[in-house]
């Protein structure tokens, strides 16, 4: 519903849409009326209303009045004179045309600043061709001057006695470039249209196709499914047998063991529906990651043809080619051309009104590319060079390679030398170099040469704009584009989170973490539209992300109540990342209801209109949940946070959720296994030590990072030195600034309510809603002493809110102890023995 104005009087009880709707009639009919006054132009009319006098007008027996032709009467005369007689003639048609055009754009509530151009362009058409038909009027007599008008008469006379029959040349050149520019126009509108409508119907094909697919395979899994349940239901037939037969035997046994064993058929089909979804995801995640890993490696072959080229003149005293190497980059794109394209994006979702950040909010690099000294250079090739023949190593050439931060000295190395022996030496060339950051890559992956990255004396800062205004970020169709910065050959670094699907980052102090969380977040708004993009930010020293609440009505997600958009104290963030459990599996029954795969598959069907939205269907963004300082909360809350990490990084790739998690100290009881094995994607800026680096990245190489944006990136395959661009915080400022200003969403993205009582341990009442697998829960956690949420997870293969549910009914019962923070429930029952005895008992309580 429009929101209602908050002004009182008449005008307050309407809303700003209607409104507009209001004016844009007024200025339209204006517009019309204008023009209908123009086409019944006739010139006795002026003659006639100036024989009228006032009163005339106002007598009831209209008299000479009804004589005027005009269609919009006296006024009509008036106006029509004006126009017509007075102003351009006929062509003046324009300028109603041009008015009824404003008060359309203000009907439909569209931005009239599109209106300029069309504008200048009709004004000035109008003056030029009214110009042309007064150039005929002053040369030809029986040319009538209501098609050009006085002014129209006019212009044409000063171009005459300026530039005599000549005029009418220029005219003509005018007249032929004005009409080129609208046809250059039009042509590539059409061409674009003819484009448009046959990747239309192309991918029309491709969905008819995909959907008979889909149609296949559902019937297939539905047989599937009957087969499955038809053997469940012989099963359970026959237990129901052997359960009579039992009966009679042992009434007490039967209680707890039957219970444990029947399967159930309801919860075992939805998990296994879950499971098919996360194995897809996740063999999908496999493939992209093998193109990925590619990619870098193809990186690291690329033939060096293809960057710009400068060769250092050759030493006298050694015979080793060296030859520099500066990375041309990628191509930048047209400084518009982001604004436009996010223009047009935001005019897709009629929902929100949605201005992009435009690309001058980011500050312009103050001179463009890189210094290469190369002074510098051959000093570092001599120190090499001299190191390694003194240790009997011999190198043919050497290639330098400058990069912004760092050069890379590629050495081939005579074909007798084991290139095992350079590392080695490592440490001594550390020495010769006095370079704080040297890194030994021997040999450098896929390649016979060894190499050694040498930091710049003097590096370069990696602005992003330089790479967010490159046409590889612009052209990129990346769901949530990361444009991290350049590599060491100066070409933009782009991932996509989507694809990744979560992120582990790691640095020390100063490193330059907090500056690559703000570049990531600003890639993401320039690129992602709120309908599609929400961020949750957890950030417990409470000032990096802080800026970012600007963006609260547009960006991001909370859970209900929270009184801050972002979340700053760990009991809070706790809850944030349960409810975001909760808000999985959710979007896991949705995906699981629109029989489709994953994120974007059910996204477009539900765009499509496919899915209805009575039925809890809805247009689901991508959820991308940033925790900066991962240490603070494991700190404290220990296991309670690693667990809905591990289940959300392990699950949430399908549904659009994704973790970007930081932390100052990758130590192991902070990076955890469990959090390790389910983060694929990871990256370092310069740490404390080579065993920090192992945690994070698994080998060294993070500890000799310079810092700065320094930093190193692994998505399991090869390893890519980047420069992170840098954002300030005054950049981060006006971007927030630009989108917090505009209105956002009437209601904030809430995340759904958890259980109060799964993670706080109130006491729900014993005796209602007993889960069914209450008796099997029991009997795991005195089996293995251990009232723990994980265990009953793990074991019954349930959600963490149920498991949490069931430890509280134990808790209830009396099976386990109360609610202890990090650590598991203490087990009050100590045998099997002592748990039937109780749950005997409970029974006869129950009845
Ligand atoms: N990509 C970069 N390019 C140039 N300078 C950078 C870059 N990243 C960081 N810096 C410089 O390093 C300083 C520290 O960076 P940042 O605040 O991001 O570090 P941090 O790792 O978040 O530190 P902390 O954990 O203490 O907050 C910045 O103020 C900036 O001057």
């Amino acid at each position: 519903m429009a929101k209602k104005s908050s002004s009182g009087g008449f005008l307050g009880g309407i809303s700003e849409a209607r409104k507009m709707e209001i004016i844009g009639i007024l200025v339209m009919s204006l517009g019309g009326l204008i023009g209908l006054s123009i086409l019944s132009y006739s010139a006795s009319d002026y003659t006639l209303i100036q024989s009228l006098s006032t009163e005339s007008l106002f007598s009831i027996d209209r008299g000479p009045a009804l004589r005027i032709q005009n269609g919009l009467g006296v006024i009509g005369a008036y106006l029509s004179h004006f126009f017509v007689y007075k102003l351009f003639g006929y062509v003046s048609l324009i300028i109603p045309i041009v008015i009824f055009f404003y008060g359309w754009f203000i009907f439909r509530n569209r931005e009239i600043y599109q209106l300029l151009w069309p504008t200048a362009y009709a004004i000035w058409s109008m003056v030029l061709i009214s110009t042309i038909l007064g150039w005929f009027n002053t040369e030809y007599d029986w040319y009538s001057s209501v098609w050009s008008g006085e002014a129209g008469i006019g212009t044409a006379r000063i171009l005459q006695n300026i530039t005599g029959i000549g005029s009418i040349v220029i005219l003509a050149v005018f007249l032929v470039t004005t009409l080129l520019a609208l046809l250059d126009r039009d042509l590539q509108a059409t061409v674009d249209r003819v484009k448009g409508w046959t990747t239309d119907i192309k991918s029309s094909f491709n969905n008819w196709q995909e959907d008979r697919q889909r149609k296949k395979e559902t019937k297939k899994k539905e047989k599937e499914n009957e087969a499955q349940q038809e053997k469940v239901r012989q099963h359970q037939e026959a237990e129901q047998r052997m359960r009579q037969q039992s009966n009679s035997v042992n009434n007490t046994e039967r209680s707890v063991q039957e219970k444990t064993s029947t399967p159930e058929p309801e919860p075992r089909e939805k998990e296994r529906s879950i499971d098919e979804i996360v194995e897809q995801s996740q063999q999908q995640d496999r493939e992209r990651m093998r193109r990925q890993q590619e990619q870098v490696k193809s990186l690291d072959q690329r033939p060096r043809a293809d960057i710009e080229k400068k060769k250092v003149a050759e030493e006298e005293d050694d015979d080793v080619d060296i030859s520099v190497y500066v990375g041309e980059g990628d191509e930048q794109a047209d400084e518009r051309e982001l604004d436009k394209q996010n223009q047009d994006k935001a005019k897709e979702v009629p929902r929100v009104k949605y201005k992009f950040p435009t690309i001058d909010l980011l500050d312009s690099p103050p001179n463009e590319g890189n210094e290469v000294d190369l002074e510098e250079i051959k000093e570092n090739k001599r120190i090499i060079l001299d190191k390694l023949k003194r240790h009997k190593i011999e190198i043919r050439s050497i290639n330098a390679i400058v990069g912004p931060t760092v050069t890379l000295y590629e050495l081939d190395p005579a074909p007798d030398v084991k290139i095992s022996k350079i590392e080695s030496y490592a440490n001594d060339l550390k020495m010769a170099t006095a370079a704080k950051g040297l890194r030994i890559m021997a040999p450098i992956p896929g390649r016979s040469a060894v190499g050694i990255e040498v930091p710049n004396g003097k590096r370069e800062t990696v602005y992003l704009k330089s790479v967010l205004n490159t046409k590889k970020f612009v052209e990129s169709d990346y769901e949530l584009p990361i444009a991290f910065g350049k590599t060491i050959e100066n070409d933009v670094f782009m991932v996509d989170l989507s694809l990744m699907p979560h992120l582990l980052i790691a640095g020390a102090t100063g490193s330059g973490k907090t500056v690559g969380i703000n570049t990531i977040i600003t890639c993401l708004l320039y690129k992602c539209h709120p309908d599609d993009l929400k961020f949750v930010l957890i950030d417990p020293k409470k000032i990096e992300l802080s800026l970012f609440q600007k963006i609260e009505t547009q960006f991001l997600a909370t859970i209900p109540g929270a009184d801050e958009p972002i979340v700053t104290d760990t009991s809070r963030a706790q809850e944030t990342l349960e409810s975001l459990t909760k808000e999985m599996d959710e979007r896991y029954d949705l995906l699981k209801d629109g029989m489709v795969r994953d994120i974007r598959a059910y996204n477009k069907k539900f765009d499509n209109g496919e899915l209805d939205e009575e039925e809890g269907h809805r247009h689901l963004p991508y959820i991308v949940v940033i925790i900066d300082e991962l240490a603070d909360l494991m700190m404290t809350a220990g296991k309670q946070i690693e667990e809905p990490i591990a289940r959300l990084a392990q699950l949430a790739r399908a549904v659009g959720i994704h973790l970007v998690v930081a932390t100052q100290r990758p130590s192991v009881n902070v990076v955890t296994g469990t959090i390790k094995a389910n983060f694929p994607a990871r990256l370092a800026y310069q740490v404390a030590s080579k065993v920090d680096s192992r945690t994070i990245l698994d080998t060294g190489g993070a500890d000799q990072l310079i810092g700065n944006g320094d930093m190193l990136f692994t998505n399991g395959g090869g390893m890519t030195r980047i420069q992170n661009a840098f954002v300030s915080t005054e950049e981060v400022e006006k971007i927030t600034d630009f989108i917090g200003n505009q209105r956002g969403y009437n209601n904030k993205y809430e995340l759904p309510v958890i259980n109060e009582e799964s993670s706080s341990g109130d006491i729900p009442d014993p005796l209602e809603d007993i889960d069914e697998l209450f008796e099997s829960a029991a009997k795991i956690i005195v089996l293995h002493q251990q009232g723990s949420v994980s265990l009953l997870q793990r074991k019954l293969k349930i959600g963490y809110n149920r498991a949490g549910r069931i430890i509280d009914q134990l808790f209830n019962a009396g099976v386990v102890g109360p609610y202890q923070g990090s650590t598991a429930r203490d087990v009050l029952v100590e045998d099997e023995e002592e748990l039937e005895e109780l749950l005997d008992e409970l029974d006869e309580f129950e009845r």
